[in-house]
């Protein structure tokens, strides 16, 4: 598939995106955010896909929402550039396959909102990450008020809303904000063996740890507690969870089919 401002490539189980706007910190304009969520539905459509891969070109991950377009957007402009950015954040935390932000530079406003969308996030230890939003005069609007408070609790989100401090990935990971901290140069191969690690998981299972982590989290205990027993139900009808506890029986690896 071909698109103007972000690369994608399917290798094996893995769908690879990096966005492509290095001259421009791969600030999000509406282009880009429109390809990104074009490119989210056909991995998210693709059977062979099982781990989806964010990443960006040159020094940064992302530098957050294209500033230039600021001044000409009217308040009504504003809301729907908003919207349409938390529409693909969402439906990237939505989707039914795990998501690995691969954070290899500036993790900036949208850009770190981006990777919060994201399941996972592993950092190089050369990477920035911060809600700059504030120097404009404005705050995040991709979702980071809400995603980064629940991620690191509300004292630390504050501060670097208030701040707009960027900070170190090492930082960062001490936050619980990224999950593995590594140098540039074992980036892409630390990303790789955690995604096919999760790659030879069952689909299903891991949809369903999604679904019950993503709506038990804004739910009240009882409920998120509830679903996951039902869950649990569900789980019993499917080939994997037979497949799973056979191969245990029979002392081999599972081949887990999504089924
Ligand atoms: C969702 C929302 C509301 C948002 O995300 S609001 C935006 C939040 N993000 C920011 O405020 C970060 C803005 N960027 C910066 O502060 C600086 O670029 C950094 C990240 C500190 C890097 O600084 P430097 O290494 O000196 O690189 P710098 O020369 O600034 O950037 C390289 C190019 O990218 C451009 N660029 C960087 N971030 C950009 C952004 N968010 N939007 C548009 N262009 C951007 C920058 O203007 C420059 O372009 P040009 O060469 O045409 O002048």
């Amino acid at each position: 598939m071909e698109f103007e401002t972000i690369e994608t490539k399917k290798e094996g189980n893995l769908f690879w995106i990096t966005l492509n706007r290095p001259d421009k910190l791969n600030a999000l304009n509406l282009k880009l955010l429109e390809e990104l969520e074009k490119a989210v539905s056909v991995a998210d459509s693709d059977q062979d896909v099982r781990v989806i891969i964010v990443t960006g070109k040159g020094k940064a991950f992302c530098a957050g929402a294209d500033i230039t377009q600021f001044n000409q957007l009217t308040p009504l402009d504003a809301w729907k550039f908003s919207r349409k950015g938390r529409e693909v954040m969402d439906k990237i935390e939505n989707l039914n396959k795990p998501s690995i932000a691969m954070i290899n530079g500036y993790a900036l406003g949208g850009g770190l909102e981006l990777a919060l969308a994201c399941d996972i996030r592993i950092a190089a230890e050369e990477a920035q990450l911060g809600l700059p939003e504030i120097n404009l005069g404005i705050y995040p609007g991709y979702g980071g008020t809400q995603r980064l408070t629940r991620t690191i609790g509300k004292g630390r989100a504050l501060e670097l809303m208030m701040t707009g401090d960027r900070i170190p990935a090492k930082d960062a990971e001490r936050f619980g904000l990224v999950n593995h901290t590594v140098p540039l140069s074992n980036l892409e191969s630390e990303t790789r063996k955690m995604a096919e690690k999760i790659s030879k998981k069952s689909p299903v299972a891991l949809a369903l740890i999604k679904e019950v982590v993503n709506k038990g989290i804004d739910s009240p205990l009882i409920s998120g507690l509830s679903m996951e027993s039902i869950g649990w139900g569900v789980i019993f009808s499917t080939e994997d969870k037979k497949e799973g506890v056979n191969a245990f029986l029979e002392k081999r690896e599972p081949t887990f089919k999504g089924k």
